[in-house]
């Protein structure tokens, strides 16, 4: 196995953070500008943020950029994919579904491409963000958007077996068990995190999914000031599989790069088996549990 031979060469990943406008052409020129870069320096996956094609300034304008999954951009996506010679997560597509003419909402669309620029998975966020919280923060996903059906198995690449999740889904720590006991190794958060609830729950909300399912995060993350009214906290990281942050982004338009070592992964998994001391006889008053009535 070479993933456990000592001194063998591990799978370089890179995560990339960028400040998308409602400008495509110029999210565009950021994301291929950092794709090339991480696939010269020898990454064999990259990993872009939520929204990496656009974050439009109202409803209307983002309903009107989105695309489908066979439009302009993730052909570009792809063309991209066979001229690096790089596995791409790209984190957050606005995806017109088939169901587009009757709903008029779109999906946040996580995708996996391969080198040959091929569809290798599809992940629609599930657990939508609708938060207000009084003159700071005003999210309604739920009003342009439809909640994907399902979570979906995860996905063999070079470098490990990767859970495909979005940002918000990052709350919910039923989903990373579900996909840690589907088998991944490295659990993604592509994330438009903003800058009140980032500076209080980011790191600590990664480094939790991180030591509980002792899976590599990796979480690409927008940055900065992305239109008049939104701003976004970055801080893109990886967190290894013991919680330590292994990589984290500087501030501003970047990369950052890390070592993925499933030996470490296994041998942490081996030597505090949590999964098995897990008491699913108890639980399942909890994980039953329905969505409370509304206040
Ligand atoms: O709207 C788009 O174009 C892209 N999508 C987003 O920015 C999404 C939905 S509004 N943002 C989040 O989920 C932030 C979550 C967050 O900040 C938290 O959980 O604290």
């Amino acid at each position: 196995m070479a993933a456990t031979t000592p001194g063998a060469l591990k799978p370089l990943i890179a995560v990339c953070q960028v400040t998308s406008t409602p400008d495509k052409e110029q999210n565009f020129a950021s994301c291929s500008r950092l794709i090339r870069e991480a696939a010269q320096r020898g990454a064999c996956i990259v990993f872009l943020p939520e929204a990496f094609d656009f974050i439009g300034s109202n409803t209307e304008e983002t309903l009107s950029m989105s695309e489908t999954l066979e439009g302009e951009q993730i052909h570009r996506y792809a063309s991209l994919a066979r001229e690096c010679g790089i596995w791409q997560s790209l984190g957050g597509f606005h995806e017109r579904g088939s169901n587009w003419e009757s709903t008029r909402r779109i999906y946040n669309c996580h995708l996996l491409l391969n080198p040959q620029g091929h569809l290798m998975g599809t992940y629609r966020k599930t657990h939508l963000c609708d938060v207000e919280l009084e003159g700071r923060v005003s999210l309604k996903e739920r009003n342009f958007t439809n909640p994907g059906l399902e979570i979906v198995p995860p996905i063999s690449t070079p470098a490990g077996k990767v859970g495909l999740a979005i940002c918000y889904d990052l709350r919910f720590p039923e989903m990373s068990l579900a996909l840690t006991q589907e088998g991944a190794e490295i659990l993604t958060y592509p994330s438009a995190f903003t800058v009140t609830t980032g500076s209080a729950h980011w790191e600590v909300l990664l480094r939790a999914r991180a030591i509980e399912t002792q899976c590599y995060v990796v979480a690409a993350a927008q940055t900065g000031k992305n239109h008049e009214r939104r701003s976004s906290y970055g801080h893109s990281m990886v967190v290894d599989p013991w919680g330590c942050v292994i990589a984290q982004c500087q501030e501003g338009l970047g990369l950052c790069y890390a070592e993925i070592d499933l030996a470490y992964l296994h041998r942490v998994r081996q030597e505090m088996p949590v999964a098995a001391h897990r008491r699913a006889d108890l639980y399942g008053r909890v994980a039953a549990l329905r969505n409370p009535p509304a206040p």
